[in-house]
């Protein structure tokens, strides 16, 4: 079997422009135009590059972008009043403040200082929260922007055997919450699992948010697998490899995401659905 491209630039690209005809629909009804607020703290360029596609993103779909770029030294104490005046900014629907933040700052304090209602990340307790009782709420872009890659294979998710690799609280076990809220049968996988290979091949769809190159052999990989890499390494010589390996895996799989290319361009667009949301749900 040779899989197929989960396409994540075109399902991204798709679902932007659906947020821009629903955007245009609502400023003409007399409705805001949906704010989002992206803060970056220190010059960590992985997460300059993030940052622009996400301003990107904002101007493609008509939104108000509230930009505030701050130093590394920035005091703790003046990003809580930042956050504290976008939480009372009618004009601003959505506040992230991208990750990593410098050392010298308690970023999940500062996270839980957001108005959960514009925490369009899906990271503050209260929507983790939210998540896990299956309730209203904000959700995490990037297991949320997997979900809607899966709806674009050609394969239920209920039913099947999700094997996650990783458990971090933004990406791994919100990517289990959500395999398991539709569905699935969930496995996840650690630093202290024994037998990861034997894992990976129980694996209907496998997801890998590790951040380690060439971590999953292609020859694990079970055949007619749904693999999704979250993984985004940047090699010495410039060019970004996922987690697993791209062409032994997809040799045996059914459908894989590439990287570049695949799931962090549904994470972006997936913060802009999730500011229109907040906009429509919360504040209209
Ligand atoms: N506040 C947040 N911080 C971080 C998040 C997050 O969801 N919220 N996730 C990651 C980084 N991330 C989002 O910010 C992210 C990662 C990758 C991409 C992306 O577009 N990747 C491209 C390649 C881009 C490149 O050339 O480097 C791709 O995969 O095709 C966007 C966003 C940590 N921090």
């Amino acid at each position: 079997m040779t899989a197929r491209i989960l396409d994540g630039k075109r399902i991204a690209d798709e679902l932007l422009e659906r947020i821009k005809g629903r955007v245009s629909v609502r400023v003409a009804a007399g409705k805001s135009q949906p704010g989002l607020a992206v803060v970056l703290v220190g010059a960590d360029p992985a997460s300059a590059v993030y940052v622009k596609n996400k301003r990107k993103a904002c101007k493609e779909v008509a939104f108000r972008s509230f930009d505030y770029d701050l130093p590394a030294e920035t005091p703790e104490a003046d990003l809580y009043a930042l956050i504290d005046r976008l939480n009372s900014d009618a004009r601003v629907h959505g506040i992230l403040v991208q990750l990593p933040l410098p050392p010298h700052i308690d970023a999940t304090a500062l996270i839980n200082r957001i108005d959960p209602r514009k925490d369009v990340d899906g990271f503050h307790a209260a929507n983790v929260g939210s998540l896990v009782l299956r309730q209203r709420g904000l959700r995490p872009c990037t297991p949320k922007g997997v979900m809607t890659l899966l709806a674009h294979t050609d394969r239920p998710v209920r039913g099947q055997h999700a094997v996650i690799v990783g458990v971090s609280n933004h990406v791994g076990r919100p990517m289990a919450l959500e395999l398991l809220l539709a569905g699935c049968t969930t496995t996840s996988c650690h630093k202290f699992t024994r037998d990861l290979p034997g894992f990976v091949a129980q694996a209907d769809i496998l997801v890998v948010a590790v951040g380690r190159p060439g971590l999953v052999k292609g020859e694990w990989i079970k055949p007619g697998a749904i693999v999704i890499d979250i993984g985004i390494n940047r090699l010495d010589d410039g060019s970004l490899v996922g987690d697993v390996e791209f062409d032994a895996a997809a040799a045996r799989a059914s459908w894989i995401t590439p990287v570049p290319g695949g799931v962090g361009r549904m994470t972006v667009a997936t913060l802009i659905e999730n500011t229109l949301e907040a906009a429509e749900t919360f504040f209209d």
